[in-house]
């Protein structure tokens, strides 16, 4: 077991990363307070892992609360915020309840949204069982839901008081949502590391296999790099604006085709190709290392090609987005691989270029 952590004074946690840390209690144990323990997870994680965790909790004297929500990304709405309230209201669940994020992004997103404003604030855990959210969205404490009219337009930031990653949790996981979190790894090799680009370039098929010792520490490496961008900005002042590599276009691809066509990582996969092309239509990115992020997308399996929707469509969705400022869509793009830059400083046309490029059917 590995154990990094999340430097952010006295807001600072443990990740915990290795196979079998369901069964730790004592892992679980100094992130608990005194009152109810509360597990959120879905119709499709719960029956996997709720006993394995409900055994844990029981051995340390625990009986959960057990909420479980319907599985998909078209659940993640003030809806199941409503309902997460609605069921710790009817337990009688106070102010010292820790909740305990047990699946994916959606319910880590969800459940952490929902701690962050029952009873103005209870602690949270998450127990990522995805390889997306074991690494990214477990970490750095963005949480949220969508509204028809943009992804995580409702939300707020709210850390965790640990993540628990248990690697055993992803022999369940289907092959196609494993590939979807590693768009999301290939996103550190991008923008901050691009020692992990390589390692990626050359340890692909292995990580596609899930050979143990290339999945440790791919986890580990993303955490690693998640973690050292949060701890310099954990609100997203400026910095963290890098971790949306692709998520202008990508979230625009989810919302445009109703959050369930594209995989969050699926869209993101495009979005990196969309951001590769335009910094590279920009003269910031060599045609090169351009070539060289579409290969490593398409040898994970990801999609590079987006759906044919009209090109207004993408553009209203992306002027939501967050990162936009004064009416203006910001953009992170690449100088280099390793090197990422944000800038509103970018011609509409060559946005429009960089999306009908890259559409399907062209
Ligand atoms: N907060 C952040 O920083 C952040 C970062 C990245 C993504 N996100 C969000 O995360 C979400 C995507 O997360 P995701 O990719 O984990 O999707 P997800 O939560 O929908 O999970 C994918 C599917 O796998 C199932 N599943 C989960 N664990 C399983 C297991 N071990 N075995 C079998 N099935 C399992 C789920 O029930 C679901 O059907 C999106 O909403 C995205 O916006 C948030
Ligand atoms: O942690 C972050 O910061 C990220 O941007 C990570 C992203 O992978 C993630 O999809 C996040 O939910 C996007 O956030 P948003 O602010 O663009 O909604
Ligand atoms: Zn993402």
């Amino acid at each position: 077991m590995r154990t990094l952590t999340v430097e952010l004074g006295p807001r600072a946690y443990p990740i915990h990363i290795g196979a079998g840390l369901l069964c730790r209690p004592e892992l679980l144990e100094p992130a608990l307070g005194k009152g109810p323990v509360a597990v959120v997870t879905n119709t499709t994680v719960g029956p996997l892992y709720l006993p394995t965790l409900r055994e844990t909790l029981q051995a340390m004297g625990r009986e959960p609360v057990v909420i479980e929500l319907p599985d998909g990304e078209q659940y993640k709405t003030l809806a199941a915020i409503e309902q997460i309230v609605d069921q710790l209201l009817a337990h009688g669940c106070d102010r010292s309840t820790t909740l305990l994020a047990l699946g994916g992004g959606v319910v880590g997103d969800i459940t952490g949204f929902a701690a962050s404003v029952y009873q103005r604030g209870v602690p949270f855990v998450q127990i990522p069982t995805t390889l997306l959210a074991q690494v990214d969205s477990s970490v750095g404490g963005k949480t949220g839901v969508n509204h028809p009219r943009g992804k995580n337009m409702i939300g707020t930031f709210y850390q965790p008081r640990a993540v628990l990653i248990d690697t055993d949790t992803l022999k369940t996981l289907p092959e196609r949502e494993y590939r979807s979190g590693i768009a999301e790894v290939i996103k550190y090799g991008l923008i901050v590391d691009q020692g992990f680009f390589n390692y990626l370039e050359d340890n692909m098929d292995a990580l596609l296999a899930q050979e143990p010792g290339v999945l440790a520490h791919v986890i580990e490496q993303s955490c690693a790099d998640k973690a050292w961008v949060v701890a310099k900005d954990e609100t997203e002042g400026g910095l963290r604006a890098i971790l949306n590599l692709g998520h202008t276009f990508g979230h625009a691809i989810e919302a445009a085709t109703g959050y369930g066509t594209y995989l969050h990582g699926e869209a993101v996969a495009i979005g990196m190709a969309m951001a590769a092309d335009l910094s590279r239509r920009l003269d910031l990115l060599r045609e090169s290392e351009q070539s060289a992020i579409y290969r490593l997308i398409k040898r994970a399996g990801l999609p590079t090609a987006a759906p044919a929707l009209p090109v207004a469509d993408y553009l209203r969705y992306m002027r939501v987005d967050k990162k936009a400022q004064e009416g203006r869509m910001r953009f992170v793009l690449l100088t280099a691989i390793g090197e990422a830059t944000i800038t509103g400083d970018v011609p509409e046309a060559a946005v429009i270029e960089a999306i009908q490029s890259h559409m399907e059917g062209r």
